[in-house]
């Protein structure tokens, strides 16, 4: 229990290794009742703060090369710190996406050097979005990670489900497991067994539910450095929590929030999506059906230029109350049939240079809200955009915020995991950015 007359505990910082992962943990703190800034790739040197409890920079640092990703998470963690960071969170994937030559392995290695961490939590068990974990084995839903349609993630097929052993591939640092067993045991318990974990190791943890999660968030509420998914940050933005209390005496003042803006009225809607998971498939079936849709066929055209400038055309040709969908997600078969052609990383940067092109050219032609399915693919249009960082809204799924972009042109951003949401997200959040649009 703290005492009321405990210090204010300094802000967390945290770094996520994708823009939708970035939005996601976000939206975790935020739900725990920090305030919470959140930027989009490197941050400016210049750039000021407003007041808050935690800060995330969204990094696309999942699948570039891993001393590259290493460089910008160490380059991100120092701005943090400069900026008041006490405490670090590394931000990856539910569903552990990495390869077995990292990054996450690498860029926690080279966090906790940085941060003088000696044994460092790791659990990206997140159940908000079905994803548990038990005995070290992740699952999605009701499968095992190896079973789930991770299995043909585009960038990093998912095709072991022991979190133990997918990291160690990645560190030459031990790795040991605290089990479910251990968890519901209660907080006191996984602090001791952290603690008794050899010196500069890593202790992946198992967790069910968010009253596991909330155990080892007050577990490791005082650990410089702590890794995992939403799911954890949502254990220690409660931990945080519970100490702030003790300085806001009733809790943060309904003030302290910076309020949601409205999404704004009478300007155009499309829907982006490079996600070629399972979930946003059906999501992009969906709106297919109702809505004018573009396919960017990389082999029919593999000049990135030429391909963006295709869709735009179309566009440009589709009436000004419509919404379209300009998207490159197919099955898993077709998947593979395109990376045999153009290779995995070949398809992925010209579908990448695309999107962010036609983004650009829809900003141009006027449209203000944008949905966009997938990670990279997200970090690839914000980039192209050259959004640094936006005020996080209302949550459209869980994990999936509207976010009010800063900067010169003011845009309402909706960045979707590629498992994210249920089958109809993406057409009803057209139709409820038309709707607020109407209302207004
Ligand atoms: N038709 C296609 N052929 C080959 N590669 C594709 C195709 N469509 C998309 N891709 C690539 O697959 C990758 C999909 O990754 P992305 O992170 O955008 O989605 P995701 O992994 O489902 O989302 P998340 O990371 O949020 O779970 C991107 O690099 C994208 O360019
Ligand atoms: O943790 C998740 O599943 C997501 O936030 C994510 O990282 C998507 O790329």
């Amino acid at each position: 229990m703290t005492s009321a007359s405990a210090p204010a505990p300094g802000a967390i910082g945290a770094i996520a290794d994708d823009f939708t992962g970035g939005t996601d943990v976000a939206v975790a703190f935020r739900r725990a009742g920090l305030r919470t800034v959140l930027l989009f790739g490197p941050p400016r040197p210049d750039e000021v703060l407003p007041p808050h409890d935690a800060v995330v920079v969204a990094l696309k640092t999942r699948t570039i090369a891993p001393a590259e990703a290493v460089r910008l998470s160490v380059e991100a963690a120092t701005w943090l710190r400069e900026r008041g960071a006490e405490q670090f969170y590394f931000k990856y994937c539910s569903t552990f996406d990495s390869r077995p030559s990292g990054n996450i392995g690498p860029v926690a290695d080279a966090l906790a050097e940085l941060l003088g961490a000696s044994r460092v939590v790791v659990a990206p068990s997140s159940p908000d979005h079905l994803r548990t974990q038990y005995m070290g084995h992740l699952f999605v839903d009701r499968m095992l990670l190896s079973d789930s349609p991770m299995r043909h993630h585009p960038l990093t097929p998912m095709v072991d489900s022991s979190v133990p052993r997918l990291l160690r591939a990645q560190t030459s640092r031990p790795v040991s497991l605290i089990d479910l067993r251990m968890v519901r045991a209660g907080a006191d318990r996984v602090r001791s067994l952290v603690a008794d974990a050899p010196d500069r190791s890593y202790v992946v943890v198992d967790a069910l539910s968010d009253s596991d999660l909330a155990e080892v968030g007050l577990a490791c509420a005082d650990d410089v450095l702590v890794t995992g998914a939403a799911g954890l940050a949502g254990g220690l933005g409660a931990a945080r929590m519970h100490r702030l209390g003790a300085r806001t005496a009733a809790g943060r003042p309904a003030s302290a929030h910076p309020p949601s803006p409205a999404i704004s009225a009478g300007s155009r809607s499309a829907v982006l999506a490079g996600s070629c998971s399972a979930r946003t498939l059906e999501q992009v079936e969906h709106m297919r059906e109702r809505h004018p849709s573009f396919l960017l066929d990389a082999v029919l055209t593999p000049d990135p230029q030429a391909l963006a400038r295709q869709a735009l055309a179309w566009f440009d040709e589709q009436p000004a109350d419509s919404t379209a969908l300009i998207y490159s997600s197919i099955p898993s078969d077709r998947l593979a049939e395109v990376q045999r052609l153009l290779g995995v990383e070949g398809a992925s940067e010209i579908l990448e240079t695309a999107m962010g092109r036609v983004a650009r050219g829809l900003v141009e032609r006027g449209v203000r809200r944008l949905v966009v399915a997938g990670g990279e693919t997200s970090g690839a249009v914000v980039t192209a955009l050259e959004v640094g960082g936006g005020v996080i809204g209302e949550e459209a799924a869980p994990g999936v915020p509207w976010i009010h972009s800063t900067g010169p042109v003011a845009l309402d951003l909706l960045l979707k995991s590629g498992n994210f949401g249920d089958p109809e997200l993406l057409t009803r959040s057209i139709r409820s950015t038309a709707q607020n649009g109407a209302a207004a």
